[in-house]
């Protein structure tokens, strides 16, 4: 039994380096054949920096009009093994090559269980961005959520103005949506563990409404699918593709209209222009950096960087994240196997499996059981919740400190006096859907290599505490629901460091709890925000506030989270704000070729 569990512990190990050597070459190729020397001085119709879920749906909109030319510029590699879209493996490109890998500063109020305070933040640094190793959970969100974003529209109705947009991604296979291919045995136990709670089960988990089910995912065929797979997927003449190449400056002329990008590629700096416009799609530490870097941003914070300010705008405010807690807090014995442990994942017949059938436990994307609630109105179905609930038949102890330990960022202390000593576990993560801690994404210096300083400033307001705390409550129910009992969950009572000295279950103990186990649900949003108030970066036509021609789309622009995972949310926008630039677009257009009929061409250059 040992020897057993000591060979797949080996092959594990070995298996994990071998992936990273393979990946770590790959990156270093491209198969890109668009040369530089052909770009320098050229003009575009429009040029999208970034090509993670929005630049690349973005993309592939603008450029289906075949008259317009795009040029999309991306930091990272265009090359990656294609067993990468296997969606178990996603996670594995974390902490590589292919990731940014931003981690927060120490955090003042929360995360006290990780290393120095701080949360680790993988974002996509490849053609398909952060959607390339995210968990393909595809939640819309609650109308609430969009009504709240365009507070100050009120003639806003979501039917009309969100909607559609959800629907044209879900309908014309943007965004691939599938039913989970495999769920392991612990995802019927939970359900059942959830109806006998009296919550409503199988309900549609596409709109986030109270009630528990499985999630939707972007997954075809048993692969990885994203805004960059369809974007491949489509005849794109009029799309030149720049991977390995960092955007340092948008450049403006007078009235601050952006006419082109600097950039640098192989250690080469480069102008292009572009005629329409400049998106910035560099998610949401990229976009609201490179603003910063142009000089768009927060006066005394880029004096103190030494860049010259040419508009003082709330660039970077606002970062909000979805966080969660509770791992390995449900524990079983560990001779318990729901079907998913690294055994099966190594085993051949798994992998046999997958080949065959393109399902079974290597298509697993972590969740099997997602739920929604709103302790403050339970009874309410249509309410929108504060609280998701995300079951994992896995706990983080499943690959002994090996590598999940290591991404998550846990400190050794933690680890050892308390993950450690866990045999088997499953995750029953509560997520706190609409935090009002607030924080900020500020550079530490103008050296474009340099990470910026992101602070989420977790759990800073009490009430975030308070509802994660009832997200413990609803834990603690489900460990004593009768299918839970009958499998032998108990709730994990060993000793957290740090919370030693208080009793077990009481109130301040979980309130300790909650400030030391505070995670990132990696949804993390809002440095540009989208509005019409002083605290907005962009309008709601996605232009950035006193300036022309520079857009920006993607997860920095949310006002404020969701409820559910948020690359739903970032796709639909993308497919409205392509709208919003075309009829931009053609408006103008339409208006020029009346004033040349005029022959007043010459004051309008379009
Ligand atoms: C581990 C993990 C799991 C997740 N799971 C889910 C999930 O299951 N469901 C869900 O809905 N959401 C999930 N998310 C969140 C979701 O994937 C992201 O919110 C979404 O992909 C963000 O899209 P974006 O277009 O804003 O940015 P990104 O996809 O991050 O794209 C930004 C792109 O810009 C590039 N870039 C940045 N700066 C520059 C520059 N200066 N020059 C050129 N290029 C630049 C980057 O390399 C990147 O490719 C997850 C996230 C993570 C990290």
């Amino acid at each position: 039994m040992i020897g057993g569990r000591l060979i797949i512990l080996i092959l594990y190990i070995v298996g994990v380096y071998v992936f990273s050597f393979i990946i770590g070459v790959a990156n270093l190729f491209t198969f890109n054949n668009v040369s530089l020397e052909s770009l320098v001085n050229k003009t575009f119709d429009y040029i999208i920096v970034g090509s993670g879920s929005a630049g690349s749906l973005l993309a592939k909109r603008l450029s289906q009009n075949k008259n317009l030319t795009i040029l999309l510029i991306e930091s990272g590699g265009d090359v990656r093994p294609g067993f990468l879209d296997i969606p178990s493996l996603g996670l594995m490109l974390q902490g590589t090559a292919y990731d940014w890998k931003y981690t927060t500063v120490p955090q003042k109020w929360g995360a006290y269980g990780l290393a120095g305070n701080r949360s680790k933040w993988p974002m996509g640094k490849l053609v398909g961005g952060t959607a390339q190793f995210n968990n393909l959970m595809y939640l819309r969100g609650h109308p609430d959520d969009f009504k709240e974003w365009y507070k100050d529209l009120p003639s806003f109705d979501y039917k009309r103005d969100i909607l559609p947009y959800y629907k044209k991604l879900e309908s014309t296979g943007d965004s691939f949506l599938s039913r989970l291919p495999f769920t392991s045995s612990a995802a019927e136990y939970a359900l059942n563990a959830f109806k006998s709670l009296g919550y409503n089960v199988n309900k549609n988990q596409l709109d986030s409404f109270v009630g528990f089910g499985s999630p939707y995912v972007n997954i075809k065929n048993g692969k990885r699918w994203t805004s960059f797979h369809q974007l491949l997927s489509h005849d794109r003449p009029n799309v030149f593709l720049l991977s390995h190449t960092t955007a340092l400056e948008v450049l403006f002329r007078s009235n601050y209209e952006a006419y082109g990008v600097k950039y640098i590629r192989s250690g080469e700096t480069v102008v292009s222009l572009a005629r329409h416009g400049v998106i910035l799609s560099a998610g949401v530490i990229g976009s609201p950096k490179l603003l910063m870097m142009s000089g768009v941003g927060v006066k005394s914070h880029l004096q103190s960087v030494n860049i010259e300010t040419k508009l003082d705008l709330p660039v970077g405010d606002n970062l909000q994240d979805h966080i969660t807690t509770g791992f390995s807090l449900v524990t079983f014995n560990d001779t318990l196997d729901f079907g998913v442990g690294i055994s099966t994942m190594l085993n051949p017949l798994t992998a046999l499996e997958y080949f065959r059938t393109q399902s079974g436990p290597w298509t697993t994307v972590g969740c099997e059981v997602n739920g929604f609630i709103n302790t403050k109105n339970p009874k309410n179905p249509l309410a929108q919740p504060d609280l998701q609930l995300m079951m994992l038949p896995l706990g983080i102890e499943e690959d002994s400190g090996l590598y999940l330990r290591k991404l998550m960022g846990i400190s050794d202390a933690t680890w050892y006096n308390y993950f450690h000593h866990v045999n088997k576990s499953i995750a029953v993560l509560p997520v706190l859907l609409h935090p009002k801690s607030r924080g900020t994404v500020r550079l530490e210096s103008k050296n474009i290599d340099k990470q910026p300083l992101i602070d989420p400033n977790y759990l800073s307001v009490e009430d975030d505490v308070e509802t994660l705390y009832e997200g413990i409550q609803i834990v603690k129910k489900f460990v004593d629901a009768e299918p839970m009992r009958n499998l032998g969950a108990e709730l994990n009572a060993l000793p957290l460091p740090g919370c030693e000295h208080l009793t077990f279950d009481s109130e301040p103990y979980w309130f300790c709890y909650l400030r030391h186990m505070t995670y990132t649900a990696y949804h993390p949003v809002g440095t540009c925000k989208m509005g019409a108030d002083d605290a907005s970066v962009v309008g709601y036509d996605f232009k950035v506030r006193g300036t022309n021609r520079l857009y920006v789309v993607d997860a920095s622009v949310f006002p404020t989270l969701t409820s559910g995972n948020v690359n739903a949310a970032v796709l639909m926008m993308a497919e409205k704000a392509a709208d919003v630039i075309l009829e931009q677009l053609f408006l103008k257009t339409g208006f020029c070729c009346i004033l040349e009929i005029f022959k007043m061409k010459t004051v309008c250059e379009i």
